[in-house]
């Protein structure tokens, strides 16, 4: 490590963490730790329900040190403005009996539905037992108990019968959304519903993952990076000819979601950086390994880190020519990674790759276009129309050619794209180490800069 690494590494932080309660007791702070695996940066739960019944403790540990104090208070991790599903069915009430059928339904669940929607239980669940928000704000470094009291308050002057319609109806589509997922079967021909954070479909030959946070501009929370891995891997095995890698909203996507930083595991900030290189090696590694025709479609800017592994390996590139491609590494005190200190260099020029890589520079559709990183650029208009003309019709070529053409063009260089995606995730695992990348990121989170 670095002499910079001093300012993270060397402190300690404790879990910050949800836990369980019954749900008939006042909301407590009991202690449960987050597990995570030793090999990823994925939560993992004996069973998240045992820990989460209807309505959650939190538990926000104290003895955090000062810098990560500060990181966390001045993050919005635990906001949560996002729950993208219905809640306003105001014609029909649930009863007391649905209620608490409901609250059953929470501990059933095999699927951790996340924070954002957790807080929303919580809150709901409050309003509808004790009505509008009773309790004292939390002070500002106690940011769980502030996350929840921010839900609970949001709610207003919310009627309790509303709030109790709404808590039943959020657990009705939690259970059936979270319960797809485990049945969704890779192959079909359908929308695929247990996605969180995508929109997969297949159809004419084509599987279309579409990233799916347009509230958030598209960024890779670690659901994300899951879901797209889990998507590749069912598209790579499905009855699908091409897949097509596109974004929902006005951006493809705004890179990692920097508060990503800021879920800290009980073995402190080297253990998340640990667990973040070997998520991204992962992630980096299915795009690596993905046998058919992968296909990035963007009609608007793409920012940070998608670009550089759907233009590494893409076999095509389409952009409108509103799309921009920018990877601002060193703002953000990081360095290259989906490959693209190997692959750009080779696709541009080392000149280029360097402004683009180490400087930042911003390139439109048109400059990248003519560096050889995007293979088409279309007019913004008639973008939709042109791009799925042709991808139609490259979905009905034989599938097995597309495919060994692509193995006998890319298999020379799999070895090599594996050695250096682990080269990458190590530099990168000291550089979320640094001063630099935590003051970039606290920057952001304190809506100090934007890139
Ligand atoms: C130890 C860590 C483990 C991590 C796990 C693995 C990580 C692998 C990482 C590999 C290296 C990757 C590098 C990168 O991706 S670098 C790029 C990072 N991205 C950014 O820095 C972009 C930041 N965003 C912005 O600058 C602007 O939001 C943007 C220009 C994209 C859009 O500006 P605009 O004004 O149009 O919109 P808003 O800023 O209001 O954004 C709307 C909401 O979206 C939220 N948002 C946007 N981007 C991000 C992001 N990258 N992370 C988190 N949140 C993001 C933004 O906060 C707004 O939210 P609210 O409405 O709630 O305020």
């Amino acid at each position: 490590m670095g002499p910079e690494g001093s300012g993270w590494a060397r402190r300690k932080v404790r879990a910050v963490v949800l836990c369980p309660q019954s749900p008939r007791s006042p909301p407590a702070f009991a202690h449960a730790p987050i597990l995570r695996g030793p090999d990823s940066g994925r939560v993992s739960r004996p069973s998240w329900a045992r820990w989460f019944p209807g309505h959650p403790g939190l538990h926000f540990p104290a003895g955090l040190p000062l810098g990560w104090k500060a990181l966390l208070a001045k993050s919005e991790v635990i906001s949560f403005p996002v729950v993208q599903l219905h809640l306003n069915r105001t014609a029909m009430r649930a009863s007391q009996k649905d209620f608490e059928n409901a609250m059953n339904q929470v501990k059933l669940l095999k699927k951790d539905p996340g924070n954002e929607v957790k807080l929303k239980l919580y809150s709901l669940y409050k309003q509808a037992t004790e009505g509008p928000c009773n309790m004292p704000k939390p002070g500002v470094f106690d940011l769980i108990n502030k996350a929840k009291w921010d839900a609970w308050n949001a709610l207003g002057s919310l009627p309790k019968e509303t709030a109790r319609q709404n808590y039943v109806d959020l657990v009705s589509s939690l259970s059936s959304s979270l319960e797809s997922s485990s049945q969704v079967e890779p192959g079909t021909d359908r929308k695929s519903t247990g996605y969180e954070t995508l929109m997969v479909t297949s159809e004419d030959g084509i599987t279309k993952i579409m990233l799916n946070r347009p509230t958030k501009k598209n960024a890779l929370n670690v659901e994300m990076y899951h879901e797209i891995m889990h998507a590749l891997k069912a598209a790579s095995k499905d009855d699908s000819a091409i897949t097509v890698l596109t974004g929902n909203g006005d951006y493809y996507s705004s890179g990692n979601d920097l508060t990503n930083f800021t879920d800290i595991p009980p073995g402190g900030v080297e253990e998340k950086a640990k667990n973040g290189a070997v998520l991204l090696r992962e992630f980096v590694g299915c795009f690596i390994d993905f046998p058919k025709p992968l296909i990035a479609s963007g009609q608007c800017p793409a920012l940070g880190h998608l670009p550089s592994p759907s233009l590494g390996y893409s076999i095509a590139v389409y952009a409108s020519d509103r799309a921009t491609f920018h990877t601002p590494f060193s703002h953000l005190g990081q360095s290259p990674e989906g490959c693209s200190s190997y692959t750009f260099p080779k696709i541009m020029s080392p000149a280029k790759a360097t402004e683009m890589l180490v400087f930042g520079k911003k390139l439109t559709a048109g400059e990248a276009c003519a560096q050889g990183l995007v293979t088409e650029v279309f007019p913004d208009s008639t973008f939709q129309k042109e791009v799925w003309t042709r991808l139609k019709a490259f979905a009905k070529l034989p599938p097995n050619a597309m495919r060994i053409s692509k193995e006998i063009i890319r298999n020379r260089e799999k070895e090599k794209l594996h050695a250096v995606n682990a080269e990458e995730c190590s530099v990168l695992q000291g550089r979320w180490l640094s001063d630099e990348c935590m003051n970039a990121v606290v920057n952001f989170l304190s809506r100090k800069s934007k890139l």
